[in-house]
């Protein structure tokens, strides 16, 4: 069995505190490590769980976190979902032959179950003629990336960072032509994301809390990117903890220098948690 003091140093290593204030190796107290069968895990993926690439195909995932994440889900019967941006079709493709219930497209769809498989829609498909006009900002620059997600369309531009000031300002002048379309701005890791309004991945995981086998757990929450901030916002309404990755947030009640970094936490939390 391992001691108490080898899980702090554990701790102490992987997760700092995130006041901006604090020194940089404060032990994240010993009470935060769960009892997995009185928590929800819930884990966005790409900066997260998986390593940044340079488009949205090229990501895999690593040796051994299928194995982990496959344990989590026996460990906390059930009761661990991916929240991210991508949709769900997309998540099942990278993470191929494992299914796991999830909030994808950041609250669009979610999946309760992975027995049916069966997903809600929280978004209708966005107007065709809109994403016509906004895929045509593709054309701006070689190098921007289309992603159709059906209720959403994200131009990614990391192989164009140049091209970021005139992408935003091409998606603002299509808003103020069509002042009532029920869409926001997501920005993301160089990506530029336009989607309904009404759904956010914390309206998603709210949603999730209320149903089994996620009620009446302790979530904790994993994310790296600004649109998971409206999940770490509502950790503390749900009695849950919040970890960012590759950077400090404020409030949050610890972050993770890298997704290696998290993936070693959650092969750790198996053996530590009780
Ligand atoms: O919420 P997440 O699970 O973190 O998903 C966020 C977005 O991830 C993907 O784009 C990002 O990752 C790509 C692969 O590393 C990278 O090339 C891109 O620059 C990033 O923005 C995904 O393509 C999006 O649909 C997700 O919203
Ligand atoms: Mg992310």
């Amino acid at each position: 069995m391992k001691s108490e003091l080898a899980e702090m140093a554990f701790d102490q290593k992987r997760i700092l505190p995130d006041d901006g204030e604090a020194p940089d190796a404060v032990p994240v107290p010993h009470a935060l490590v769960p009892h997995l069968d009185k928590t929800a895990i819930l884990l966005d993926i790409d900066g997260t769980l998986l390593e940044l690439m340079p488009t949205p195909r090229e990501v895999w995932v690593p040796p051994g976190l299928s194995n982990t994440l496959n344990r989590l889900v026996e460990r906390t019967s059930g009761a661990l979902a991916l929240v991210s941006g991508r949709s769900l079709n997309d998540i099942d493709l990278i993470f191929a032959p494992d299914v796991y219930r999830a909030v994808g497209g950041h609250g669009a769809e979610m999946r309760l179950s992975v027995d049916n498989e069966a997903a809600a829609a929280h978004a209708p498909p966005m107007d065709k003629e809109l994403k016509r006009r906004l895929a045509a900002i593709a054309k701006l620059s070689p190098g921007i990336l289309l992603e159709d997600k059906g209720y959403s369309l994200a131009l990614h531009y990391r192989l164009a960072p140049h091209a970021e000031k005139a992408i935003f300002e091409a998606v603002s002048l299509i808003r103020a032509d069509l002042p009532n379309a029920p869409i926001e701005v997501l920005p993301g890791k160089f990506v530029c994301e336009i989607k309904h309004s009404g759904f956010t991945k914390a309206t998603g995981v709210r949603e999730l809390l209320k149903h089994e086998p996620f009620r009446g757990r302790r979530p904790i929450f994993i994310g790296d990117d600004v649109t998971d901030e409206t999940v770490f916002a509502i950790m503390p309404d749900v009695n849950g903890l919040a970890f960012s990755v590759g950077r400090r947030v404020i409030g949050v009640d610890g972050h993770f220098d890298a997704p290696s970094d998290v993936r070693e936490f959650l092969a750790r939390l198996l053996d530590d948690a009780r």
